[in-house]
Order: structure tokens, then C-alpha cells, then sequence
């Protein structure tokens, strides 16, 4: 029997994010919404790399814990930005998203996504790097792109699939892991558990 004759395991995402369901459904897999409240603070000695990839496993333990004994895996993620080795989360407030825009401003910085998968015994999981190029923002623009409520749920304040498109001169690696689920990453952890892709 090939994996393909094998019937797959429900699977569930443990995301409250809009885009990871977009991104998940895009790709043709079928799945559920878990919600899970996982506190967002980083510890003194995570680096980011340690701290995006932690959040996401949390998300998929704390989903695996809410199915209690039925069976399923559970996929959580998080992406975070990272300029001059200061994590840029979701900003605060428009003086928090001031500070992060203008200092992306004609400069790189990168997105880390972090992926975890877990069926409560095995646990599959990626971190996925994504360099971006700002053009030069001023100051004025700042201002009305937070007016437009965009940056306000986005890690880094922007939305590279919305209006903060603009924004981009330039990226280097995967786009989908930018907008919260880098697809290509998550089509071979799901593999792992028999989960196909292109389910129509
Ligand atoms: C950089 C960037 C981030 N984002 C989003 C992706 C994530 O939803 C969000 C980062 O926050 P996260 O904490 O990764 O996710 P979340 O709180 O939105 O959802 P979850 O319930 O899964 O924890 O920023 C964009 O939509 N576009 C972008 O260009």
C-alpha cells in the first residue's frame, strides 16, 4: 500500500490568523480551526530563531492538548521580522509601528515563519528565512498607512499582500512564509504525517 491508499489523520490549525487559513486552503488541504491563547514574550536568552520556532511549536502542543485523546495533528506557526537583531512583532500603537517602518526604511531585514506539526508523538517542524527590501519610506506615509488599519495585526506593521505591497523593493526566498505559512516548508512536514496537498 502506498501513502497515497492510506486514509489521512484530520488535520487542525491552531491559528486565529485569517491569512494561515488562506495559505493552508490554497494549496487543497483540508483542515479545521483549533483556537489557542499562547502568551506572545520572548525569554531573555531566545534568539529569534529559537523564540519564532518555539511559538510555533507551543500553538501546536496547546491545540494537540484541546483535542485531548481523539486523534489528529495540529499545525501551529508564527512569523516574526527581524532588523539589526531586534525582533519587530505586532506593533502597540502608531508610535511602535512608526518606529519599526522607519527604521526598515532602504533597508533589508528578514521574516522568520516558523512551522511545528504535532500528532502528540511525533513533532515535525521548519523555520523558513525570508529577506525584504524596503524602499525609502517617509514619514507622511508612515502616518497614513497606519491610518489605514493594515499594520496593526502584522508582524513588523505591514502587509506585503496588502497595501503595504508598495513597500517591497525587493524579496529573497519564499513570499507565502512572508504572509504567515510558507507553503512549500508546510507541504513536506504535512507529508511526514500522510497528508496530501491538492485534495480537490
Ligand atoms: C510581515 C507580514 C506579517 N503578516 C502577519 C502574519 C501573521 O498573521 C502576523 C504575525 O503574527 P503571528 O503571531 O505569527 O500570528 P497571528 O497572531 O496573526 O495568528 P496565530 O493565531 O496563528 O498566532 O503577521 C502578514 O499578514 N503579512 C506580512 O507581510
Amino acid at each position: 500500500m502506498n501513502s497515497s491508499q492510506v486514509t489521512p489523520p484530520p488535520l487542525y490549525l491552531a491559528s486565529g490568523s485569517p491569512r494561515r487559513r488562506e495559505l493552508l486552503s490554497q494549496i487543497g488541504v483540508r483542515f479545521e480551526v483549533l483556537r489557542v491563547d499562547v502568551p506572545e514574550v520572548r525569554a531573555a536568552a531566545e534568539t529569534p530563531e529559537s523564540y519564532v520556532q518555539r511559538l510555533a511549536l507551543d500553538k501546536a502542543r496547546a491545540g494537540r492538548a484541546r483535542l485531548a485523546g481523539q486523534p489528529g495533528v495540529v499545525l501551529g506557526a508564527d512569523t516574526l521580522g527581524v532588523l539589526d537583531g531586534e525582533v519587530l512583532e505586532k506593533p502597540h500603537h502608531r508610535d511602535d509601528a512608526h518606529r519599526m517602518l522607519s527604521a526598515m526604511s532602504g533597508r533589508e531585514h528578514t521574516v522568520l515563519t516558523a512551522v511545528a506539526l504535532t500528532d502528540g508523538r511525533l513533532e515535525a517542524q521548519a523555520v523558513v528565512e525570508t529577506r525584504v527590501r524596503f524602499r525609502t519610506l517617509d514619514a507622511g506615509e508612515i502616518n497614513r498607512y497606519w491610518d489605514t488599519g493594515e499594520p496593526v495585526d502584522k508582524a513588523g506593521s505591514y502587509a506585503i499582500q496588502g497595501l503595504g505591497a508598495v513597500f517591497v523593493s525587493r524579496i529573497q526566498g519564499s513570499y507565502s512564509a512572508v504572509v504567515g505559512l510558507p507553503l512549500e516548508t508546510t507541504a513536506q512536514l504535512l507529508s511526514q504525517y500522510n497528508i496530501p496537498v491538492w485534495q480537490v
